[in-house]
């Protein structure tokens, strides 16, 4: 990481940081001081979204359903699937708990990032020391798109969605197999609201 100057901000984003072991240690032997931000949306949705990625450039890979499981008729969920592991947001909360305190760590909703993208942004330029500089005005809805759009990008004068590979159909999962998901995530969830103080509203 480059340094930081008086009134300067540096800012790095890696998704993986959030479930990688080593992180934590390392970014604390960096700087004690760095605050972290972590998008969180439900772990269901998040998995199913996480396989329609990898759907997309490997189209030939399993179902869900069959990637979902160890063993489907005893319901007995493949945990070791990364796109399940990433979804327990408590078990890699705890991870950083032990470097980190709770106020150094700002969990954005990843539903209200889509339903109130000014809100949401509120919350992170706070939690930076920010004035609320970015606010409803910079936001607009793109029917098309079917998410929040910047009204001007950064240095230029139009409007700017995220890309195509943002916001992809998902394809339709069996509902026994997410109400099985749900059920398999609700205690991890509940351990996560009562770890962040925040209840996200998965249930
Ligand atoms: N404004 C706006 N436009 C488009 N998409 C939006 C927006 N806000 C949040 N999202 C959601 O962001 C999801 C993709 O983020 P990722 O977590 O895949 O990003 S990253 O690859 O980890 O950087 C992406 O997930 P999918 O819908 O599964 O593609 C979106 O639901």
């Amino acid at each position: 990481m480059p340094k930081t100057l008086e009134g300067q901000i540096t800012m790095e984003k890696t998704p993986s940081y959030f479930v990688t072991r080593e992180a934590p240690a390392r970014i604390s032997a960096m700087s004690r001081d760095t605050k972290l931000i972590v998008v969180v949306r439900d772990p269901v949705t998040r998995a199913i979204s996480d396989y329609t990625q990898t759907l997309s450039k490997n189209p030939d890979i399993p179902t869900f359903e069959s990637l979902t499981f160890r063993n489907r008729t005893m319901g007995l969920i493949d945990t070791s699937w990364s796109a399940i592991q990433i979804g327990i947001y408590a078990k890699h909360l705890d991870n950083w708990l032990q470097y980190f305190p709770m106020g150094q760590i700002l969990f954005v909703s990843g539903e209200r990032l889509i339903s109130d993208p000014a809100g949401e942004l509120g919350r992170v330029q706070d939690f930076l020391g920010l004035k609320r500089i970015i606010t409803d005005k910079h936001f607009y809805f793109n029917q098309t798109k079917g998410f929040p759009c910047l009204k001007k990008a950064e240095g230029s004068s139009k409007p700017h969605c995220l890309g195509k590979t943002k916001g992809r159909t998902h394809p339709n999962i069996h509902p026994e197999v997410v109400q099985r998901l749900q059920d398999f995530y609700r205690p991890f969830n509940m351990k996560f609201y009562q770890m962040t103080g925040h209840n996200f509203g998965w249930d």
